[in-house]
């Protein structure tokens, strides 16, 4: 199956006594912006980190790219961008440097000048990573995971601090490069978010599967009006949040 750039099947995470994920399965087009979404604890993270092989599973499979990465993770590792989360930056180092470096890693990469402009970081190339606000460095995240042009690129709360023109900036960009043929895989908790980016949303459990499908598939599925109120009723929760 050609068009799937990723496929995950029958994923169990045991942590000690902990069941984090289990038995997940999952697919993602080429092409298509993906979510994974969950309450906190739910396993998305878990999720990310057993399909990048940052952590061994206990069953199942996954496959990026039709290839899996004990067989080979170099060719992989070239063809996907993996956001950090915004805290993982040296402190002592320039916006510029960083992204040298990491641009310096790879082969091929995007013409990082202009698009750290698109994200509005264009005048900071100078400034210590230490010295950026907690959006600046959310962005800087988001923007290192694309440096090298990667096919398909994990986002795990994307937009977690971004005030509300950022966060649809960063959207339209992400639009924009899915347009110019990018996978996004995704993780959030912002349904307003999902609602704006997403093709196609799995949502999570206590690690097992609830639903797939479309965001508009899925609100109708559940007879709710809006995507927050089927996610609070997929997740079992409709009912405490009625009374606030
Ligand atoms: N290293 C670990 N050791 C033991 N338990 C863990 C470990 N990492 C995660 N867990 C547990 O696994 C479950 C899933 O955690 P995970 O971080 O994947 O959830 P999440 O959906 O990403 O949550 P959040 O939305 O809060 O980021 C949770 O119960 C968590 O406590």
């Amino acid at each position: 199956m050609d068009n799937i750039i990723l496929s995950v099947n029958g994923l169990t995470k045991n942590y000690k006594n902990i069941c984090a994920i289990k038995n997940l399965t999952l697919s993602v087009e080429r092409g298509k912006i993906f979510g994974l979404l969950g309450p906190n604890g739910a396993g998305k993270s878990t999720t990310i980190e057993c399909i990048l092989r940052t952590k061994k599973y206990n069953k199942g499979s996954v496959e990026i790219l039709g290839m899996n990465m004990e067989e080979s993770k170099k060719e992989i590792c070239k063809e996907i961008g993996v956001q950090f989360q915004a805290d993982f930056f040296p402190d002592r180092i320039k916006v510029g440097e960083m992204c040298e470096m990491m641009a310096s890693l790879y082969k091929e990469t995007v013409n990082w000048k202009s698009l750290l402009g698109k994200f509005g970081l264009g005048d900071k190339i100078k400034q210590d990573i230490s010295k950026l606000s907690g959006g600046e460095r959310q962005k800087l995240s988001v923007f290192i995971a694309l440096i090298n042009q990667p096919k398909l690129v994990f986002l795990d709360e994307l937009t977690t601090g971004l005030d509300p023109r950022a966060r649809r900036e960063v959207w339209r960009l992400l639009k924009n490069l899915q347009k110019e043929g990018l996978t996004i895989f995704l993780t959030s908790h912002y349904m307003d978010e999902v609602e704006a980016l997403c093709d196609e949303v799995l949502i999570i459990n206590n690690g097992q599967s609830v639903i797939v499908g479309t965001p508009d598939g899925i609100v109708e599925k559940s007879g709710m009006t809006n995507l927050e109120e089927a996610y609070l009723y997929y997740i079992g929760e409709e009912n405490e949040y009625e009374s606030i």
